[in-house]
């Protein structure tokens, strides 16, 4: 086991407000991590400090075995995948899926007139199957639903074959069908031994895709709990988390959360 992510002791504050406050975590290569809090935990913060993309106030965080302030972040963040909403922001609505999936081998956002090696096309091709885009490849990003920019979104993540992959909200504002589809997807893809170590956050427990073994809830800046899924996703740090008491339901490795009358 290779250790990816280490947070020891971190608190991270803003206008004299700690956003995170005494934060340790720490993420195994084999692992695949569920950040689970209300709107102003501070989940997006954290996968800043995550992704390399800020520092803490004070404690440590190791990204990959390095410490930020004492590594180059942009070698870092190219050993990283990351999606967000703010990516597909960055996307030329033009860009063709596959020239979107392609481009990450060259770290640019826009096919100009790089070459691309056979190698890094048929990964391409291979990453666009996986996420069953093969046949919107030459279809515009900026023409494609919801659910569709996702999957390429995170085609394009993984073409670079990172260490960890971050998916903040994958499943946010995506419909019933769209959504259990790219759960099935991340599920698959959460199980494979090749896969790299994985963290995606949510506000809702239905969208924790089966395979994910591991949860960390945190409110107000602080871990609620965390560890292995299966003994720490439970009523009572759900309610600790949200501050309402919630029945929690498991089918089919699958989750549901209703507020208790
Ligand atoms: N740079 C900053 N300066 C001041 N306040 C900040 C800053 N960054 C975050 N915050 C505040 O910290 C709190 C946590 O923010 P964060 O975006 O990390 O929460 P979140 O859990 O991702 O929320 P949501 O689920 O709504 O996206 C929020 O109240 C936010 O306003």
């Amino acid at each position: 086991m290779v250790n990816v992510l280490r947070l020891s002791d971190v608190s991270y504050v803003r206008n004299g407000r700690p956003i995170l406050d005494g934060v340790d975590w720490s993420v195994d290569d084999s692992e695949r991590w569920v950040i689970l809090g209300p709107n102003g935990a501070g989940k997006t913060t954290l996968m800043k400090l995550a992704t390399a993309n800020d520092f803490p106030t004070s404690g440590t965080v190791d990204v990959l075995d390095h410490r930020l302030g004492r590594v180059d972040v942009f070698e870092l963040r190219s050993r990283i995948g990351f999606v967000s909403s703010a990516t597909g922001r960055r996307i030329p609505p033009s860009e063709k899926v596959r020239d979107l999936v392609l481009t990450a081998a060259r770290s640019v956002e826009g096919r100009w007139n790089e070459h691309y090696d056979d190698i890094d096309v048929r990964q391409a091709d291979r990453i666009i199957a996986e996420w069953d885009l093969t046949e919107l490849a030459e279809q515009a990003y900026g023409t494609l639903s919801d659910g569709e920019r996702k999957r390429a979104l995170i085609a394009r993540a993984v073409m670079t074959d990172p260490e960890l992959l971050l998916l903040d909200e994958p499943s946010a504002s995506l419909d019933l069908g769209a959504r259990e589809r790219l759960l099935q997807m991340l599920s698959g893809f959460a199980q494979s031994p090749y896969s790299p170590a994985m963290i995606i956050v949510t506000h809702h427990v239905e969208e924790i895709p089966p395979g994910f073994t591991h949860v960390l809830m945190l409110r107000d800046g602080r871990v609620e709990a965390a560890g292995p899924i299966a003994e720490t996703l439970t009523a009572e740090n759900l309610e600790a988390t949200f501050g309402m008491p919630f029945d929690l339901m498991v089918a089919n490795s699958r989750y549901a959360a209703i507020a208790r009358p």
